[in-house]
């Protein structure tokens, strides 16, 4: 076997070097063949795919967070590379949603293992971008955005972003053309799922399923202390998601309306202002390694 390693060395400032000599002995001990690809943030995209194309691997170990799990996604997308996720960032949130086991090691010795190979959807969003988790418009994105800029990162920060997004809550008109239907909502948040929670665990919706060849937009109409509370709750135990203030709209194709241009974040990233977002899926176009544990196979 030909396996290749896509390496972020940054991501949650988590030293890689103890995770690779486990990850080379085990290659070594199983005469399996290997090269590593480190991500720099400059020109990651055309050096991996010259790298891939040059070692044609027979599986992808893909080590880092979400962020680098979206841009293995997007490099690998319709092409007949399989991937496999080793969760070593800050936000795992892919990897938890696909069942992948929270030890390095375990996670990739499961990599090496498995037969299981099932297609893994793809977001298409307003034909430039394409987003493999999660994005929004509206609260969150701001969140994102302000918290990105500071230079003080970390809990307290995040927090005090997170209270004054909380106390200026304005919603906006949103309209929304899905499944030959078109809804009109008052909104503080607007969510295009290709999963069910955001990294830090907290649910969007109880449906999304990253095999399905769907998504789903959610809707948030306005958030009570209860909802709050009960969102933080299901992060531990989903039995406590309430839905009572969002409206969740399963389709294969959306056009997102407002009444004004908000910021767009997209897998973490803030993209920029949009009045519109058109929304397409793009199904089954990245081979993922999975198993059993995956709750959606
Ligand atoms: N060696 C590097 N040095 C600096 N930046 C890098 C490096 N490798 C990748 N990057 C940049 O880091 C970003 C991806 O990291 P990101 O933090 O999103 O990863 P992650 O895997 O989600 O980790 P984390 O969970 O810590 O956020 C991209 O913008 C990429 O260009």
């Amino acid at each position: 076997m030909k396996l290749l390693f896509l390496v972020n060395p940054i991501s949650g400032g988590v030293d890689k070097t103890p995770f690779m000599e486990v990850a080379n002995q085990l290659c070594n001990k199983y005469g399996i063949d290997f090269q590593v690809f480190e991500t720099t943030g400059n020109n990651d995209k055309e050096c991996f795919e010259k790298q891939l194309n040059d070692y044609q691997p027979d599986r992808v170990a893909v080590v880092g967070g979400d962020g680098t799990v979206q841009f293995a996604s997007i490099a690998l997308q319709s092409t007949h590379y399989a991937m496999g996720i080793v969760p070593l960032g800050s936000a795992n949130g892919m990897a938890e949603e696909l069942g992948v086991n929270n030890d390095p090691t375990e996670a990739f010795k499961d990599l090496l293992l498995s037969h299981l190979i099932v297609p893994l959807d793809l977001l298409q969003v307003n034909k430039a971008h394409q987003l493999l988790h999660i994005g929004d418009v509206g609260t969150n994105a701001e969140l994102v955005n302000k918290y990105e800029n500071d230079s003080r990162r970390g809990m307290m920060t995040y927090a005090k972003y997170l209270l004054s997004e909380l106390v200026n809550l304005t919603p906006f008109e949103v309209k929304i053309e899905a499944n030959g239907e078109v809804i009109e909502k008052s909104a503080i948040m607007v969510a295009i799922c290709n999963a069910q929670k955001y990294g830090t665990g907290i649910p969007l919706n109880l449906s999304g399923n990253p095999l399905d060849g769907q998504f789903e937009l959610v809707v948030i109409e306005k958030v009570g202390v209860k909802s709050l509370i009960n969102a933080g709750l299901s992060k531990f135990d989903p039995r406590f998601f309430d839905d009572e203030h969002s409206t969740i709209i399963t389709t294969k194709e959306a056009r997102i309306c407002l009444e004004k241009s908000r910021l767009l974040q997209l897998d973490g990233e803030v993209i920029g202002e949009v009045e519109t977002i058109d929304v397409g899926i793009l199904p089954g176009v990245v081979q993922l390694i999975t198993n059993k544990d995956n709750p959606h196979v």
